[in-house]
């Protein structure tokens, strides 16, 4: 397979297309829909099938599937079904010989792809269908996968999502499951989580990056003044409906956005919840660097090849010393946040508009 670009070729896909009729063990109907709509995206571009009736359950299932990956370019739908194929070889056994070389992909996730390769961990968010909402899950898996990438021989690591969001934010049914002793239990625990979630990424080691492939929303956007650098799609959107929500700020944004662009323009965000285009975040200074959709996967993966290539240990050393006198801040800063939403998600304003999205009275 041609590992020179991070963008797969077509003769990658090809491959891919081979690979799948190699699978020893049946995938899944699942997987085999994901497939199916990253193949008809590839080679055809968005869903331009009408829909099927309702009583036409396979082909309404497809069609579903293939719409839901919304304008996603081709190439990126090619690149992801060459990822998912490669995961799949090596969680199920493909029959073909599997390529020597330094690719590795990690398995054992439910909600995220995870691979290595070129000197660089990629862990990309993979609850498409659900515009990549952050599930109860997803945020132990995330923390899994970020404390591996700290400790693998990767240079750099990267988050990303895939399909047509980045991340629509925390998955809003983590409200529903209320164990016996109540809310207020629910609520304590969720604290707990989303303070150890916070802490992970304040205390990550390496480079971390962030490939902003779509629009994101809440915690995905909140957790960017964390990163090292931030590559944006232009059709990214950066939304913190925080208010709307019946909440308030976390991630560390109450701080890092106030430094990054002032507390005018973070007021407008973490408080009115302007939702800011990847060109206002570039300018702002959340967003390193913007590109055209059309290019985005191929530039991006191109800087990032480079930037892997660096020496590790130097690049390390330096966010070190950029960022580790911050660092005791950041963690009162995230203890606090936690603290003030605990309250937050028991108060009716929150509890009302989780019910609103939830009965499909009220999006974003
Ligand atoms: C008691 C206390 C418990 C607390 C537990 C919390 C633990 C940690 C919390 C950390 C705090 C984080 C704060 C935030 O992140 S706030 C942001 C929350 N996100 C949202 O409010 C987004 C809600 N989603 C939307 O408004 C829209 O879906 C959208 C993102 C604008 C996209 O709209 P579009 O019309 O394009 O697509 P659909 O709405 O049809 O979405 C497709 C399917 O995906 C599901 N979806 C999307 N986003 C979420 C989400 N955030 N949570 C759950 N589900 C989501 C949507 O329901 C559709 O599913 P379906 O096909 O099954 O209907």
């Amino acid at each position: 397979m041609n590992r020179a670009a991070m963008t797969a070729s077509q003769k990658d896909f090809e491959n891919a297309m081979n690979q799948v009729k190699l699978l020893k063990k049946d995938p899944g109907n699942e997987v085999k829909l994901k497939l199916y709509a990253l193949y008809k995206q590839a080679t055809e571009g968005p869903c331009n099938m009408p829909k099927p009736g309702v009583f036409d359950l396979i082909n309404k299932a497809k069609w579903d599937a293939w719409n839901t990956l919304g304008s996603l370019p081709k190439e990126t739908a090619r690149q992801n079904y060459v990822d998912l194929v490669s995961s799949l070889s090596s969680s199920l056994e493909s029959s073909s010989q599997v390529e020597p070389g330094t690719d590795r992909k990690s398995t054992g996730y439910e909600t995220l792809m995870v691979t290595s390769e070129d000197g660089i961990t990629k862990i990309t968010l993979n609850r498409p269908a659900k515009k990549n909402a952050i599930n109860v899950e997803m945020y132990h898996e995330i923390m899994r996968a970020l404390k591996a990438a700290s400790k693998d021989d990767s240079s750099i690591t990267v988050l990303t999502g895939n399909g047509d969001y980045y991340s629509s934010g925390n998955d809003l049914t983590n409200f529903t499951d209320i164990p016996p002793g109540g809310v207020e239990e629910k609520a304590k625990n969720s604290a707990i989580l989303l303070r150890e979630f916070v802490g992970c990424f304040i205390d990550f080691p390496k480079p971390l990056i962030a490939v902003v492939n779509g629009p994101a929303v809440g915690i995905s956007v909140t957790i960017l003044g964390l990163f090292d650098a931030v590559y944006a799609s232009d059709r990214a959107t950066f939304h913190t409906p925080f208010s709307h929500l019946g909440q308030s700020p976390e991630g560390c944004s109450s701080y890092t956005f106030l430094k990054i662009m002032g507390p005018a323009k973070a007021t407008e965000m973490l408080v009115f919840g302007k939702k800011l285009t990847a060109g206002e975040a570039c300018a702002q200074g959340l967003v390193t660097a913007v590109f055209p959709d059309s290019t985005f996967q191929k530039e991006v993966w191109t800087r990032l090849k480079a930037f892997a290539k660096l020496p590790p240990n130097a690049m390390r050393i330096s966010k070190e010393v950029i960022r580790n006198r911050e660092k005791e801040k950041l963690h009162a800063v995230n203890a606090e946040e936690c603290s003030v939403l605990q309250e937050r998600w028991l108060s009716d304003e929150c509890m009302n508009a989780v019910v609103n999205f939830l009965s499909r009275k009220s999006k974003l």
